[in-house]
């Protein structure tokens, strides 16, 4: 009987988990003195805010999220803890999104897409794809197909980005079966994660950007046992 390597990954409770990332300053923010007005507490997932301009007495706002990251986490400790248990649901068979949300320059390209050249910058992209198909490589007694799409949502307007005439606006539909979809948006099979590097990396040229996301389906076939 051949033996099936893919671990029941850990649930977690909630069906969406907000997480927040903070960056450090930049060069030119440290050269002007900004001044630090938060307060990160990663064991209660919380973030405190004062506000310079207000009197002592006004009490410190403080928001909790399922998780904070502080700036001095690394690329490795957010994929860990945020996006590898997602990323394993996923194998499992569930569906799972990763939607990075922010104003401009906070961090989400870095976050995202992180630095392709050096293995410690990568971000969440290249290194749920390292993710999945390590995973498929251990697993033995069943068959995956891997499908990308990669599609840009910028005010409202849905491109496909592996499509040549990208300049096309997509719909969004809902249907009984698969639930909600862009309706033509086009999804390469892709073997392994060098594959979908070199999709994305043509269509990052044609990018301009304020939030985007992937998907992957993983269609799990014929079980061989
Ligand atoms: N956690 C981090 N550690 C170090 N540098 C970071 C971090 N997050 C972001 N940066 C740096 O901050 C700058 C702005 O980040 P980034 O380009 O990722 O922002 P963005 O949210 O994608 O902006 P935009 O919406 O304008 O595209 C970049 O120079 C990036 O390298």
């Amino acid at each position: 009987m051949l033996k099936n390597t893919l671990e029941k990954p850990v649930f977690f409770l909630e069906s969406v988990r907000v997480v927040v990332r903070c960056r450090p300053f930049s060069k030119k923010e440290e050269l002007v003195s900004c001044e630090n007005i938060l307060d990160i507490d990663d064991k209660l997932g919380q973030i405190t805010i004062r506000n310079p301009k207000a009197p002592p007495d006004e009490p410190l706002k403080v928001f909790t999220f399922d998780a904070v990251y502080g700036w001095t986490c690394t690329q490795r400790d957010v994929y860990d803890d945020a996006v590898r248990p997602l990323v394993d649901s996923v194998l499992y068979g569930f569906n799972g999104t990763i939607f990075a949300y922010g104003q401009t320059g906070t961090g989400k390209t870095h976050t995202m897409e992180g630095a392709s050249s050096d293995p410690e910058k990568r971000g969440v992209i290249p290194n749920s794809f390292q993710h999945i198909f390590t995973q498929i490589s251990r697993t033995q007694n069943q068959k995956y197909l891997v499908r990308s799409s990669y599609l840009e949502i910028y005010q409202e307007e849905i491109r496909d980005l592996l499509c040549k005439d990208n300049n096309k606006k997509l719909e969004l539909k809902e249907s009984p079966d698969f639930g909600v979809y862009v309706k033509d948006l086009s999804s390469v099979v892709t073997k392994n994660a060098q594959e979908i590097d070199i999709h994305c990396k043509m269509c990052l040229s044609n990018i301009f950007r304020c939030l985007y996301f992937t998907t992957c389906t993983l269609l799990p076939s014929t079980s061989l046992v």
